[in-house]
């Protein structure tokens, strides 16, 4: 049996194509619930991010609520007048401790903007003044309270963004600027958004309108604008500052793919941002993918092995008809041995395979019979007749037996080609073979030896004689007229008779007949001559 490389054969190759199929087809299944699955995670993740952070700005909102209600409630409580006094400010404030609770300072100012009261640090009372800053200037245009932009205070070093709060007098004159100071930096405000953080290393920061931080897990980077920090501005903040409130998934400054999410105090315009790293929000999906990789692996094995197994099934017949046919191949079994009933492919092969093994031996046989035959007498050719003479000269040394052979030519042919034309004379040829055929025994080989030449091959010849005879009888044989496209023509043949002596080979034997033949066409045709001559007074007669 020959033997079929595994990768070439035909089962294997199939098995490795039903376990892609299976494998690919369940990852990508997998994949595809998977990723419906986190886009709906992140649906309900960001929405979930969302509302905390909207509660955190809400926070932000209220708290920033009750600081300035406190501190309009202590400014509309004072009495303008007798705040005019030195250090009455001072004790004014001191005597309000919920102002403490409230806010890293409070510190007031005069008219002019000199600091004139401070709850935490009185030691620049009467030297700092305020009156350039932002936060003073501002309120004394708008008669109200503001909420300052954010700035590293003179006074305490600190991150702060400043509340303010102005009384006036009777006639309208201001008397002092409260302010009340938010350290950025400390937990008692901002810090309070550190528990809403998502995950382990989520976050929650804070923009001013401006794009200053005001709060991020990164201290280093409060008070400094977005604008001018290296990397610049990410889309997501471009887009969060010119308005945008809402969600999406982006990557962080520090290249993290997160979910981010932004939403403005609406008091301040204040930005409180959220970023939560899509690691860790999607973390149980992404334990959910790794874990179904080796189930799903698996399943590709077992689809695989089960393939395997079904194929191997499934191709048996097919094998058993391979078998079969090395067996026919190698002339162990008859082609009827195929199994031509089955009604699925494999009996359709065979049946296509038996009706061509059989069509193929019609046609070896007709070839076969075709290099035996002369195509226009249906006579033996020369080949036949030699290999026939032969073995007849074998056998007639081991057993003693006589072999002779007729030469046999027939007269003037070509004039009957000439006169009547080549097709009367192929007649002719036909005609003459066909009597020739009838004449000598069924045992005898005649063949057409070439052109008008034939030969005869005779076996157990009796006596000598009967050589002679035979020469004769074909010789009167051709006699009667030939009919021949409706025209009787006269045909005559001569022939050269040999009879084989002991030892003697093919070509000598016949090179002996076809000189009796030369002899006989010499004496004038139409007659026989044998060689060697008959021992009697009829030897080496020509007869006419
Ligand atoms: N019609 C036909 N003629 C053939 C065929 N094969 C050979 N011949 C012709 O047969 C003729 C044979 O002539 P030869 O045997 O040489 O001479 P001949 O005319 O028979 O004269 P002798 O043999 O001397 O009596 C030639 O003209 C060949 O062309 C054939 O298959 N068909």
């Amino acid at each position: 049996m020959r033997f079929v490389h595994p990768v070439k054969n035909l089962k294997s190759r199939l098995t490795v194509v039903i376990t892609a199929l299976v494998f690919v087809s369940s990852v990508l299944l997998a994949l595809a619930a998977l990723t419906l699955a986190e886009r709906e995670m992140a649906g309900l993740v960001g929405d979930r991010e969302f509302a905390l952070l909207s509660s955190a700005a809400g926070h932000l909102e209220r708290d920033l609520d009750a600081k300035r209600t406190l501190l309009r409630a202590i400014a509309e409580g004072a009495h303008p007048d007798s705040l005019a006094e030195p250090g009455a400010v001072q004790a004014y404030l001191e005597r309000h401790g919920t102002l403490r609770e409230q806010f890293f300072n409070v510190v007031a100012f005069d008219a002019s903007g000199t600091l004139v009261a401070s709850l935490t640090d009185r030691r620049q009372i009467g030297t700092f003044s305020g009156a350039d800053r932002p936060y003073f200037t501002q309120t004394v245009s708008a008669h109200e309270g503001i909420v300052s932009q954010p700035f590293r205070s003179k006074l305490s070093g600190r991150p702060v963004v400043l509340l303010t709060e102005p009384v006036y007098d009777a006639a309208g004159r201001l008397v002092v600027i409260l302010a009340g100071g938010i350290d950025l930096g400390q937990p008692s405000f901002l810090g309070q958004l550190e528990p809403l953080k998502p995950g382990r290393s989520g976050y929650l920061f804070l923009l001013a309108p401006d794009g200053t931080i005001l709060h991020h897990p990164d201290t280093r980077r409060i008070l400094r604008k977005v604008s001018e920090e290296a990397g610049g501005v990410m889309p997501t903040t471009q887009r969060a500052l010119a308005g945008f409130e809402g969600w999406s998934r982006a990557p962080t400054k520090a290249g993290v793919d997160a979910l981010i999410g932004y939403k403005r105090v609406p008091s301040t315009g204040w930005i409180v941002g959220i970023v939560y790293p899509a690691a860790e929000a999607f973390a149980p999906l992404i334990a959910l993918r790794r874990a179904a990789m080796l189930p799903t692996t698996l399943l590709a094995l077992l689809a695989g092995l089960l393939g395997w197994l079904a194929i191997h099934r499934l191709l048996r017949p097919l094998e058993t008809l391979r078998t079969q046919i090395a067996r026919v191949e190698r002339g162990e079994a008859d082609i009827d041995v195929l199994d031509l009933s089955r009604r699925d492919e494999v009996g359709a092969l065979s049946r296509a395979f038996h009706s061509l093994t059989r069509l193929r031996a019609r046609a070896d046989e007709e070839m076969a019979r075709l290099a035996r035959t002369d195509s226009l007498t249906g006579l033996h050719n020369r080949r036949v007749f030699e290999a026939e003479l032969d073995k007849a000269l074998l056998r007639a040394n081991r057993s003693g037996s006589r072999v002779a052979v007729a030469y046999l030519d027939i007269d003037r042919f070509k004039q009957i080609n000439d006169t009547h034309g080549h097709a009367t004379g192929d007649l002719v040829l036909v005609e003459f073979a066909r009597r020739l055929r009838a004449t000598v025994r069924v045992t005898d080989t005649v063949a057409r030896q070439a052109g008008d030449e034939f030969v005869v091959l005779f076996e157990h010849l009796g006596a000598s004689e009967e050589l002679a005879a035979l020469g004769r009888k074909i010789v009167e044989a051709m006699r009667p007229a030939f009919l021949a496209d409706s025209i009787d023509l006269a045909v005559t043949t001569s022939v050269g008779l040999a009879v084989a002596a002991p030892g003697i080979g093919r070509d000598a034997l016949l090179r002996q007949a076809d000189e009796a033949l030369y002899a006989a066409k010499a004496a004038g045709r139409d007659g026989y001559r044998v060689v060697p001559p008959p021992p009697l007074d009829t030897a080496n007669t020509l007869a006419h």
